[in-house]
């Protein structure tokens, strides 16, 4: 692991490394955060504005990447759910220490395809379909028992058998205008370049560390 960390921590990053597709270059990196050991290379930190310019920033969990964007699953009634209706805006953070590298992403956010979300909920674990289902997320709650007795009432009630995804729950896609590529480096001297999404076309800067 040492060795391993050693390939990918500290090296300079420069412009003739990186992929002319940023997803690409992501996905490069995705890669080798798991090689480099990083616990949960995809949880990410996800940054929202709602309509009273209020900013919250909390952890998910990046579920896919492609072409078309970075897509999460949650809880559509949910703060940051009813924060993206109101603006549709939002920021992901990537830190993954083990690489010393860290990506961060700006871009504009669409609710995915219902049939993407179907097949998402369906793959999860039941009983983390009837914790998304009985919890209403961010809610002030008066105890855990009452959220137990709601799991296992539901879980009694479903005996095992499928449960559809409810309307409120489903993924959102972050589609990027620009992806920053941060490699650390010695005496704080990193490397960092953003792409920028100019008319359907990425140009890459340099950015001053
Ligand atoms: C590692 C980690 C991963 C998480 N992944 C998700 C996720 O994918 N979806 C989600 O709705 N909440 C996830 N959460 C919980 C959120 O951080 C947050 O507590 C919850 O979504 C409520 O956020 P909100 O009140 O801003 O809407 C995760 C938390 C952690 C620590
Ligand atoms: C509330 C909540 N919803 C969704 C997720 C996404 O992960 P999974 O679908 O693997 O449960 C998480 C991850 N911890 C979560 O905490």
């Amino acid at each position: 692991m040492a060795a391993e960390k050693l390939i990918f921590s500290q090296i300079p990053l420069s412009k003739s490394d990186l992929n002319p597709s940023p997803i690409n270059q992501f996905q490069t990196w995705f890669h080798e955060a798991t090689l480099c050991g990083q616990p949960e290379p995809n949880a990410m930190t996800l940054a929202t504005v709602d309509q009273n310019y209020d900013v919250t920033a909390r952890t998910v969990l990046l579920k896919s990447v492609d072409e078309q964007g970075f897509v999460f699953y949650t809880n559509y009634l949910s703060p940051k759910g009813q924060a993206l209706k109101a603006i549709p805006k939002a920021a992901l953070v990537f830190w993954w220490q083990s690489c010393q590298r860290q990506v961060r992403v700006t871009g504009t956010v669409t609710v995915v395809e219902a049939k993407l979300s179907d097949d998402y909920f369906a793959s999860r674990p039941q009983d983390s379909q009837i914790a998304s289902i009985i919890s209403k997320q961010s809610e002030v709650i008066p105890s855990r028992d009452y959220l137990l007795e709601k799991f296992n009432e539901m879980q009694s009630r479903v005996q095992g058998k499928p449960i559809p995804r409810p309307d409120f729950w489903g993924g959102f896609r972050l589609i990027p205008s620009t992806v920053e590529f941060w490699q650390g480096r010695e005496h704080r001297m990193s490397d960092r370049f953003k792409y920028l999404n100019v008319d359907d076309i990425w140009q890459i800067v340099q950015l001053s560390p």
